[in-house]
C-alpha cells in the first residue's frame, strides 16, 4: 500500500481541480487530450475525497498555473537531518586543520587591516539569517567600510552530542561535525566562480567560530519565491543554468554539495543566483584536487563514493534517504526538485514532518510533473527526478557533449543528450555564463530592490527585526568550551590571498 500517495499540499493549492500532476516515472508522460487525463496513476487533486488512484478520472481544463498562496515554510524549520552513517561504511579520518592561509600584504587603503581578523574589527548592523549551529549577521569592517556577511557558528553547540544521532559513537559523531564545520571553510578558500559565495577571512574566539564572505545583498530565492509564488521558464531555466554551472565547477573538484535549496540560493545586486553555505558539502579524500588545486576530475568522472546520510529532505536524493552509498548524482536529483518548486511553489514532496515526507520520496512511484509545464520541462524535470539514479541523467558525463542523436528514447532509459543544449536552455549563452561576462554584464530576471545596502531590504523581516543581542549572541555559562576540546578548533583561521581580495573587493 502506498502510505502517502496524495501530495495534499499540492493539492490545496489548486483551484477547482484546474490542474493534475501526473507521475514520471517512465518518460511516456500522459498528455492532455480534450481536456482530460486519463492515467492509471493519476492522483486526485482538489476538494473529492481520495480515492483508490487506479479508479481516479480528472477534469483538466485549459493548462492553466498553479494558483499558488504566498506561503512557504522553510526546510530548515525542522532541524537538519541526523546524520546517520549506515552499518559497514569507511570511517573518514578528521580532516586536517589547515595552517593559517598567507598573510594579506596588500595595501591597509585598498584592504584595510593586514593579516588576521578579530570580532573587534567588525561592526554588526543587523541579522541576516539564522541556521543550525549560529547565525549570520550583516556586519561592516570598521577600517574600510566594507559590507560583508559574517557567519558565527557556535562552537558549544558544535560539540553538544545530539541525541538522534545515536546510531553513532558520540565521539564518532563530534568528528564529523568537526570536519563538517572545517569543510564550510577549507573548501570555499580554495573556489573562484561567479556563482559561488567568497570567502575572506575565518577566525574565531573562546565561544564562537567566524566566517566572513562577500555580502550577497538581494536576499535567498526562497524570499523572492515567496514573494512571487511561482516563476515563469525562462527564469527558472536562467536560474536552473546558474546553479548547474556552479554545481558542475563544484563536481570537477570533487565536490558533493548536498545542501540545495532555495534557502541557500542568493541573489545578488544584478539578480544573478549565488550559492552559499557550504557546511554540507564533501570534498573527496580521493580527489586530486585536494592536493592540488586546480587540478581537475576528468570529464563525468565520480567523485567518491560517500555514505552520510545528509542534507534537507525535501531536496534530498531518494538514494541518500535509502542509506545507500551515493555519488555527486544526488546534486543534479536535488536540483531537479529545485526547478520543480520555482515551477509549481512547492517541492515535489512535501508534508508536516521528516518521516511523512522521507515516506514519500522512498514509497511514492515518482514524482508528478505539472501539466502546465511545456514539453520540454516536462522532459527536463523527467529526467533528473529519477528515483533510480542509473536511469537519472548523467549530467557531469553529459554536461557539454552531444552523441549521436539518439532513437526515440524507450521509456525509463536515461537521458543520452546534453545537459547544455536542452530545450530549456535554448536562450542561455552558456560561454559568456561560464566565463563569469553574463553575472558582470547583465541583469537576471528578478532584479532585487536594493536601497540601501546596509538595509538588507532583500532577508526576511523575521531575521532583520530580530534585536542584535538577541540572536543568540549571549553564551549561556553552562555552553562554554571545556578547555580540553579547545585545541579542536585550532587552524581555523584563514586570510584570503591578497591576489583574491584584490580581485574582488
Ligand atoms: N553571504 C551571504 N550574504 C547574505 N546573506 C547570507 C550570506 N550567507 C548566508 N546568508 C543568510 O543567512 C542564512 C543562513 O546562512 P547559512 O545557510 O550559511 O547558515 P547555516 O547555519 O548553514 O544554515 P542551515 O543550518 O539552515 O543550513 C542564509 O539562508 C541567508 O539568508
Amino acid at each position: 500500500m502506498a502510505i502517502f500517495s496524495l501530495d495534499e499540499d499540492i493539492a490545496r493549492l489548486t483551484v477547482n481541480g484546474s490542474c493534475a500532476l501526473i507521475d514520471s516515472e517512465d518518460d511516456d508522460f500522459e498528455q492532455e487530450t480534450s481536456g482530460e487525463i486519463w492515467h492509471k496513476n493519476l492522483l486526485s487533486v482538489g476538494p473529492q475525497p481520495e480515492q483508490p488512484s487506479s479508479q481516479v478520472h480528472l477534469s483538466i481544463p485549459s493548462s492553466s498555473p498553479l494558483n499558488i498562496s504566498k506561503e512557504r515554510r522553510r526546510s530548515s524549520i525542522y532541524d537538519k537531518m541526523s546524520v546517520v552513517t549506515p552499518p559497514n561504511t569507511r570511517r573518514v579520518q578528521m580532516t586536517q586543520a589547515e595552517p593559517m592561509g598567507t598573510g594579506c600584504t596588500c595595501s591597509t587603503a585598498t584592504l584595510g587591516k593586514h593579516g588576521p581578523r578579530v570580532l573587534e574589527d567588525f561592526t554588526p548592523i543587523r541579522v541576516l539569517g539564522r541556521g543550525a549551529y549560529g547565525k549570520v549577521l550583516l556586519v561592516k569592517d570598521s577600517h574600510t567600510n566594507r559590507l560583508f556577511a559574517m557567519k558565527q557558528l557556535k562552537k558549544a553547540e558544535i560539540l553538544i552530542h545530539d541525541e538522534s544521532s545515536m546510531f553513532e559513537s558520540e565521539e564518532y559523531a563530534l568528528e564529523k561535525k568537526l570536519e563538517r564545520t572545517f569543510a564550510e571553510r577549507t573548501i570555499l578558500s580554495k573556489l573562484e566562480h561567479p556563482n559561488i559565495v567568497k570567502l575572506f577571512y575565518t577566525f574565531h574566539d573562546h565561544h564562537q567560530l567566524y566566517l566572513v564572505l562577500q555580502f550577497i545583498p538581494g536576499g535567498e530565492l526562497f524570499y523572492h519565491l515567496k514573494e512571487q509564488g511561482v516563476l515563469d521558464e525562462d527564469t527558472v531555466a536562467f536560474y536552473a543554468a546558474e546553479i548547474s554551472s556552479a554545481i558542475k565547477f563544484l563536481h570537477q573538484r570533487g565536490i558533493v554539495y548536498r545542501d540545495l535549496k532555495p534557502e541557500n540560493c542568493l541573489l545578488d545586486e544584478r539578480g544573478h543566483l549565488v550559492l552559499t553555505d557550504f557546511g554540507l558539502s564533501k570534498k573527496s579524500a580521493s580527489d586530486p584536487a585536494s592536493q592540488t588545486d586546480g587540478i581537475e576530475l576528468q570529464e563525468g568522472e565520480p567523485v567518491e563514493t560517500l555514505y552520510s546520510i545528509i542534507g534537507t529532505p525535501e531536496y534530498c536524493a531518494p538514494e541518500i534517504l535509502d542509506g545507500k552509498p551515493y555519488t555527486q548524482n544526488c546534486d543534479w536529483y536535488s536540483l531537479g526538485c529545485l526547478v520543480y518548486d520555482m515551477l509549481t511553489g512547492k517541492p515535489p514532496y512535501t508534508g508536516p514532518n521528516h518521516k511523512v515526507i522521507l515516506n514519500k520520496i522512498l514509497k511514492d512511484k515518482g514524482p508528478r510533473i505539472p501539466t502546465f509545464s511545456s514539453e520540454g520541462m516536462k522532459d527536463f524535470l523527467g529526467s533528473l527526478l529519477r528515483k533510480d539514479v542509473l536511469k537519472r541523467w548523467d549530467v557531469d558525463r553529459l554536461w557539454a557533449v552531444d552523441g549521436p542523436k539518439p532513437k526515440k528514447k524507450k521509456a525509463g532509459q536515461a537521458k543520452t543528450t546534453s545537459f547544455q543544449s536542452h530545450f530549456i536552455f535554448r536562450k542561455i549563452d552558456w560561454t559568456k555564463l561560464e566565463s563569469g561576462e553574463l553575472q558582470k554584464t547583465t541583469n537576471g530576471p528578478i532584479l532585487p530592490i536594493i536601497t540601501n545596502w546596509e538595509l538588507a531590504e532583500n532577508f526576511d523581516t523575521e531575521f532583520t527585526n530580530m534585536r542584535l543581542d538577541s540572536a543568540g549572541g549571549c553564551i549561556d555559562p553552562k555552553q562554554e568550551v571545556k578547555p580540553e576540546h579547545a585545541h579542536l578548533f585550532q587552524g581555523f583561521s584563514y586570510v584570503a590571498s591578497s591576489s583574491y581580495l584584490e580581485r574582488h573587493f
